[in-house]
């Protein structure tokens, strides 16, 4: 008998393809940009929830970790909300960055551990400046991942995530190696947290999107090479 084609969606297929995408740029590049990258109903279910969330469940972003933390209003001025699995949304991105963890950890050993996540909101005029995510060294935020939220962003509205390369401007090349990022719906930028520099331009009107980060084991970390 022969077997009818199947007219379902296979999602596993679809996000090994991307997955194994995102592998080789940060393999060959350190960073991957990657357009139409976020599963449609996954980002619709983001979205969704971004705009409903009530304005009250934003807090300002800061700067540093725990005691660290303050607000600075010079370097950052979005509102952020932290990513729990306690929404369809929520828990559906948190599984399918699960399995991007696992097959980045099994194509590139990177050991990544944990991940964390918020959704940003940039009303019109907010910025971040210049910033890396994390120090070398410190062997904590191993890899950013941002998705964005907008549909039909258009480039007059500003709002592009700016990424140094510096690596190219070290090797000579004359031009500055400077990558803008439309943040346009479903795109999806991943970057190794201590080599790129970024930061985000003003946008005309609210931008959302969500930035996470993939961690290495902390106990581990903190015991990594150490001193002979
Ligand atoms: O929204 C973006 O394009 C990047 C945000 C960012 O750099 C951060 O939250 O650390
Ligand atoms: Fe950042």
């Amino acid at each position: 008998m022969l077997l009818q084609p199947q007219f379902t969606v296979d999602t596993d297929s679809t996000d090994t393809s991307l997955f194994e995408s995102i592998s080789d740029d940060i393999s060959t590049k350190g960073y991957s940009i990657r357009p139409y990258a976020l599963p449609e109903h996954l980002a619709q279910l983001l979205l969704e929830q971004v705009t409903e969330l009530p304005e009250q469940q934003f807090k300002r972003a800061g700067i540093g970790r725990a005691q660290d933390h303050i607000i600075n209003d010079f370097v950052r001025t979005d509102e952020i909300c932290w990513i729990t699995g306690n929404s369809v949304a929520g828990s559906a991105w948190i599984k399918w960055t699960q399995s991007l963890q696992a097959y980045l950890n099994r194509r590139l050993f990177l050991g990544l551990f944990s991940f964390e996540s918020h959704f940003a909101h940039y009303a019109k005029g907010d910025f971040y400046k210049k910033h890396k995510d994390a120090f070398t060294g410190e062997g904590n935020r191993v890899l950013s991942v941002v998705v964005y939220l907008n549909q039909h962003w258009v480039a007059d509205n500003g709002g592009e995530l700016v990424i140094y390369d510096d690596k190219q401007i070290n090797s000579g090349i004359i031009d500055d190696h400077i990558i803008k990022v439309t943040p346009s719906f479903g795109t999806m930028v991943v970057f190794l947290s201590e080599e790129f520099p970024h930061e985000v331009l003003p946008a005309k009107c609210d931008r959302y999107s969500i930035a996470g980060w993939f961690r290495l084991n902390n106990s581990i970390a903190n015991n990594i090479d150490p001193p002979s």
